[in-house]
């Protein structure tokens, strides 16, 4: 959904709300084992293509996904924006809630590369049983609620910055990295972040029993994904990368 009128609290609930999508994501893909060669240049062997399955599949996702309109949102980054084909369908007036610098930031390319090299060995168990176009599938699912999520940084930083201009402006002039990082933390926050993904990992991937009530079911160790692995993502890679988007977002925001 748009950020129609920003505020910290209308795009913190955004960010809880797309925890959920991350978190069932992630259960799906973990019904699939690792499948490795969905990740290897050298097996899809396409004609003219050359890649992996999953980069063959996202490519093309993402072309067709374009003709409908996907990336006129704001909100919404390709893995592949080059030589995208445009929107075919009738334009929706976006509001205009981002400087237009936004429109540079883009690091999906470090969030494929965390997720097919760091993330996908932590959750997904050894093997391989072929099914490698629907896990690709479900990895695109994976990746674009992660991209969605970490580039809504733009959002968290703009509503900052909106908020307290007189604190952001002098360290936006003098470029400073370290001084927008302090200002733009909440350590409170990211540790509310942690503890309730962790939780969303036991309540959505418990097996439901009909004959136990909840209370009696011991889940320890049979959780689809593991809730340590969930809080590890988040704190590792997803709050540290929106926090990314928020820096490089702050630094253009005077242009
Ligand atoms: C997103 C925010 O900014 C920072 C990043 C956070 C995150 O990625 O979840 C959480 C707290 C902040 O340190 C926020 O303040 O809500």
């Amino acid at each position: 959904e748009l950020v129609c009128d920003l505020t910290l609290d209308s795009v913190r609930k955004s960010l809880i709300r797309q925890e959920d999508t991350i978190v069932f994501c992630i259960i799906e893909r973990a019904k699939y084992p690792l499948n490795s060669p969905a990740y290897n240049q050298s097996y899809a062997s396409i004609p003219g293509f050359s890649g992996s399955l999953l980069e063959y599949i996202v490519r093309q996702t993402e072309k067709l996904q374009a003709t409908a309109g996907r990336y006129e949102n704001p909100e919404e980054h390709a893995f592949f924006p080059d030589n995208l084909p445009s929107s075919l369908v009738p334009p929706w007036n976006y509001p205009q809630v981002l400087h237009p610098a936004a429109n540079s930031i883009n690091i999906n390319k470090m969030i494929w590369d965390m997720y097919c090299n760091q993330l996908l060995p932590l959750f997904a168990n050894e093997g391989d049983d072929g099914n490698y176009a629907s896990t690709a599938t479900s990895d695109i699912d994976c990746l674009q609620a992660l991209s969605r999520r970490i580039h809504y940084g733009k959002f968290v930083a703009e509503v900052k910055f909106r908020d307290a201009p007189h604190d952001y402006e002098p360290a936006i002039r003098a470029q400073d990295k370290d001084a927008l990082m302090k200002l733009l933390t909440f350590e409170n926050v990211e540790e509310m972040v942690r503890r309730r993904v962790a939780k969303k990992a036991m309540v959505f991937g418990q097996e439901v029993n009909l004959n136990l009530s909840n209370d009696d079911v011991d889940c320890q160790g049979k959780y689809k994904v593991d809730p340590s692995v969930v809080s590890r993502l988040y704190v590792d890679w997803v709050m540290p990368l929106t926090k990314l988007v928020q820096v490089e977002y702050l630094l253009r925001r005077l242009d």
